[in-house]
């Protein structure tokens, strides 16, 4: 029971600098941000994202930089996306298990350059590499299949694992994923490899911006929502991160990130493993506009969100603004 005024006055442990930071209870770090990075072709190559302003593509030499860059900064773990050439993509997004592909090479650069103190994580799905846009493989009616896709997403994360990844990251939703990845890790000689599976993806509007850095986004007919969950859900989330740890993930994600804090609370309650969270392109743009507009400060509108993702318990954010809440938390 607590008090009652005046015995209690709640404004007494705010009224000074240090009473504030003595009595806070959420501290972002920066080991706490994962920083998502896009890669294309060529060599000193720097792409900047219409929709995503102050993000860029970047080649692999410069991806390598970059990785250094989050080492200086005390980012832990980058993100790989690729922007695969039109030429490269088709309806079995084949590419996503060629050895010498993009991804690749980005993960080689950085593992040659920063060795342990950056850790790789690699998405898997194949819409960087579908002609279509689409996270697997179409039957004939158009429809995302399960079992064929799976088979082929094992073949991208070994190929991933085999290029030196730390984490595989699932972000396709098909079933049974988790559990066929991590037996051939297991299999491939991978048995560290972790798998941060997206445990519980919402189809969301949210992904724009993402669309347009990976060239999936003019491509993609339809929608995901036959494999993506349905932004109303809340109890299936659980069913989801249920199942994912189940089949040998190490951590789970919730995405998009702010409008699904009840799923992060509710997923680390009842499971109490690590829960990571995907302040995804949409949002990050949507705080960049608003400094745009003058609506808002950004780097207060950051840090501000950021907080919100550790106090609903995530253990780290993937977010395009990694670099920028780094520099800002390291004064
Ligand atoms: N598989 C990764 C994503 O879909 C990212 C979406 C975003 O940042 O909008
Ligand atoms: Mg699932």
């Amino acid at each position: 029971m607590t008090g009652h005024y005046p015995n209690t006055r709640m404004r007494r442990t705010r009224a000074s600098n240090w009473s504030r930071a003595l009595h806070r209870e959420s501290q972002l770090q920066p080991t706490d941000l994962i920083w998502p990075l896009f890669v294309t072709e060529g060599s000193g190559v720097e792409e900047p994202i219409g929709t995503l302003p102050g993000v860029s593509r970047w080649s692999v030499d410069g991806i390598a930089a970059r990785a250094k860059e989050a080492a200086e900064l005390g980012i832990p773990v980058v993100a790989l996306f690729p922007n695969t050439p039109p030429e490269k993509r088709n309806d079995d997004g084949a590419e996503a298990h060629n050895p010498d592909n993009l991804m690749c090479r980005a993960i080689k650069a950085i593992k040659d350059a920063c060795g342990d103190d950056v850790g790789v994580l690699t998405d898997v799905a194949l819409d960087p590499y579908t002609s279509h846009g689409q996270d697997g493989l179409l039957d004939e009616h158009g429809y995302v299949t399960n079992d064929d896709t799976v088979a082929v997403l094992v073949d991208q994360a070994i190929n991933q694992a085999e290029a030196g990844a730390d984490i595989i990251a699932p972000s396709d939703m098909m079933d049974g994923r988790i559990h066929a990845i991590r037996m051939a890790l297991e299999m491939g000689n991978h048995p560290n490899v972790q798998i941060m599976s997206y445990a519980a993806k919402y189809a969301s509007a949210f992904y724009g911006p993402f669309r347009d850095a990976v060239g999936s986004g003019g491509l993609l007919k339809g929608d995901k929502k036959s494999y993506q969950m349905d932004p109303a859900n809340s109890d299936e989330a659980l069913r989801e991160v249920e199942l994912d740890i189940a089949e040998g993930a190490d951590s789970v994600m919730v995405k998009p990130g702010l409008a699904y804090l009840d799923i992060i609370y509710r997923v680390k309650k009842a499971f109490g493993i690590p829960v990571f969270a995907y302040q995804v392109s949409g949002e990050y743009a949507m705080i960049e506009a608003a400094e745009a507009a003058g609506i808002g400060d950004r780097d207060a509108l950051l840090m501000e969100k950021l907080t919100a993702f550790k106090r609903a318990g995530c253990s780290g954010v993937l977010t395009y603004h990694a670099p920028v809440a780094a520099r800002i938390l390291n004064g």
